[in-house]
């Protein structure tokens, strides 16, 4: 079943065209990623799906009700994770919970929520003593008090040392066991093919490709990235055995190839014909990174 539709959503500043076109469906039950470097138009494509930010072309729709017209309808269906710099700093985590629970008629027990977020042992903590993670943790808890269908997640990890978003993932993975439809932005290639059933690269407002993690990866056609220190020329690169593409980053000249092996094989047998020295070279399989690198022709982690 359908729970949110975009169309063509747009939103510019003055000549900057922030949000270019956006179109993108998500199902009940799905975890949906926006990826894309900072700057990408994902806050502000978000912030229109939540009837937060204006838009000036576009429609969106949730669980059935449009953002625009039904705007507080729609707030009782949605939770939204706010940046935890705007929560008041000196309340106890269960004061702010038990504040945020008399907004709404319907609600989850507060009890229910420190447990689901691993925060009972700090509900009688001021919010200002927390660690980055509990606060992020905290701040989801406020966005699931009313109990809503769909939640958005913006950049939920970002910051946060690998334990703690780790940590994190399992509480976005156990909310979507629970049958919540979770939106999320993030920067990070391993947690969107962690996290997400389906995800928009992103890149300056407009969505490049749509599809798995996997379907993605899959659609590069290349199975391995062969990279490593380069100051020639790539194009000679290029005719090695199973080579598909040659790429370059900063210093660094990428190879992506359906035959490892085979490939790095040519590529010895060239420099020692070429009398070049091999540095700092290294092999992976292809990732969302490569993914994006290949859609825009830049790195995803370049700020
Ligand atoms: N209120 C605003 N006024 C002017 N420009 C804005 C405003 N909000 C966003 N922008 C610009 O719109 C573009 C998209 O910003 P947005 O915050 O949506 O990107 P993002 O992908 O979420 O990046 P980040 O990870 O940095 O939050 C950026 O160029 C940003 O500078």
């Amino acid at each position: 079943m359908e729970m949110i539709r975009v169309k063509e959503l747009k939103k510019s500043y003055g000549s900057l065209k922030a949000v270019d076109g956006v179109s993108l469906t998500v199902s009940e039950g799905e975890i949906f990623g926006l990826l894309g470097p900072n700057g990408a138009g994902k806050t502000t494509t978000m912030e229109m799906m939540e009837g937060l930010r204006d838009f000036d072309e576009g429609e969106v729709i949730i669980s059935g009700l449009s953002v625009k017209k039904d705007r507080k309808k729609v707030t009782e269906h949605i939770g939204v994770q706010l940046q935890s710099t705007s929560m008041f700093d000196l309340l106890k985590v269960e004061e702010i919970l038990r504040m945020y629970a008399s907004f709404y008629k319907k609600r989850k027990p507060v009890d229910e929520i420190l447990e689901q977020m691993n925060l009972t042992e700090k509900r009688k903590a001021a919010i200002k003593g927390l660690s980055g993670g509990q606060k992020q943790r905290l701040a989801i808890g406020l966005a699931l008090i009313h109990d809503p269908k769909v939640i958005f997640l913006d950049e939920p990890t970002t910051g946060l040392d690998p334990q703690a978003r780790r940590a994190l993932w399992d509480i976005v993975l156990n909310l979507k066991q629970q049958g919540k439809t979770i939106v999320l932005s993030t920067h990070y290639m391993e947690e969107a093919y962690v996290l997400c059933d389906r995800l928009a690269i992103m890149d300056q407002g407009k969505i490049m490709a749509l599809d798995t993690p996997d379907n993605l990866i899959a659609s590069l056609e290349m199975e391995s990235a062969i990279q490593f220190k380069w100051e020639n020329e790539v194009q000679p690169l290029e005719s090695l055995h199973h080579i598909t593409k040659v790429t370059t980053i900063k210093d660094q000249a990428v190879l992506y190839t359906t035959n490892l092996q085979e490939s790095l094989i040519a590529l010895i047998k060239f420099t020692e014909l070429e009398n070049i020295q091999l540095q700092d070279l290294q092999t992976r399989r292809a990732t969302l990174e490569d993914v994006f690198l290949q859609l825009t022709g830049r790195s995803l982690r370049e700020e």
